[in-house]
């Protein structure tokens, strides 16, 4: 059975169908993209898998259980993660004290312990940072990193939480292809190593073709074609909604 089985789910906004109906499924170990023109439905969706939104209609099953009607906490302990951007104020704090904050907190430990956030699970957190390449920087202030390693620092962070499924908007925008390609290798080295389930929007499609195990394609609320990236990129129905007909990814790429 898969980690994740969407059937039929829907949402609106006034008389805006922002979500229309659509299924998938994503399975441990597994990097999905969700693909779509502007206003196609990706944020609803993803929004609807956190429990930020409620849906309207459908399901979302997460290992066997209905996630619809959850709140977002409830979401997240069952295993639901996603990437935050780290916000200033913790900025000045260290890598390895991010990470530490992050534990506290899904040791339901953030309030009561804030202070001695410098000593709470400081292996537990190093290691983490190991896994993302980041050990050697532990002790630098979030605020003087590259903008690659804060992306490096908040998968550690969300990797804290040992999620089943993580979810991850736009991970790779603002970044230069070198640094993009780097983030999105290890991302894929992480679900591979722990069998970890991802589900990602994109808007660059050199990062999702080259990195995608499957993809599934939005426009308007509808999910109009999935698979594995070669029989997306030729699907007619997706060359239409991005490009008119005959125009391929390729040359949007060369375009841009
Ligand atoms: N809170 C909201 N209130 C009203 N309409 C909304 C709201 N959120 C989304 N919509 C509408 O729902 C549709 C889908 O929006 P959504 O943000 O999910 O698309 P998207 O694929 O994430 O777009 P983008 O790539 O531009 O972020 C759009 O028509 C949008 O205007």
């Amino acid at each position: 059975m898969s980690l994740l089985q969407v059937n039929n789910l829907g949402k609106s906004f006034g008389g805006v169908k922002a979500v229309d109906g659509i299924s998938f499924e994503l399975a441990a170990g597994e990097l999905l993209a969700l693909i779509g023109p502007n206003g196609a439905g990706k944020s609803t969706t993803f929004n609807m898998v956190n429990g930020q939104l409620k849906a309207d209609q459908g399901s979302i099953l997460f290992d066997g259980e209905e996630l619809v009607g959850r709140r977002p906490r409830e979401i997240w302990r069952r295993g639901v993660g996603r990437t935050f951007q780290i916000a200033e104020t913790f900025a000045s704090l260290t890598v390895v004290e991010n990470v530490q904050m992050a534990l506290l907190s899904h040791d339901g430990k953030l309030f009561s312990t804030w202070r001695r956030a410098a000593d709470y699970r400081r292996d537990d957190a190093l290691q983490l940072l190991d896994q993302v390449g980041m050990q050697r920087q532990a002790d630098r202030p979030c605020s003087v990193l590259a903008y690659g390693d804060v992306k490096r620092v908040e998968l550690a962070i969300a990797m804290a939480n040992s999620p089943k499924l993580l979810l991850m908007d736009e991970p790779t925008a603002g970044m230069a292809p070198q640094e993009r390609n780097s983030l999105m290798a290890l991302t894929k080295e992480l679900v591979v190593q722990r069998g970890m389930a991802v589900l990602f929007t994109e808007h660059s499609m050199d990062v999702v073709f080259a990195y995608a195990d499957r993809m599934i394609v939005l426009a308007r609320g509808r999910l109009i074609a999935q698979g594995k990236p070669l029989e997306i990129r030729d699907h007619p129905k997706v060359q239409e909604v991005y490009f008119g007909s005959g125009k391929t990814f390729e040359n949007k790429e060369a375009a841009t």
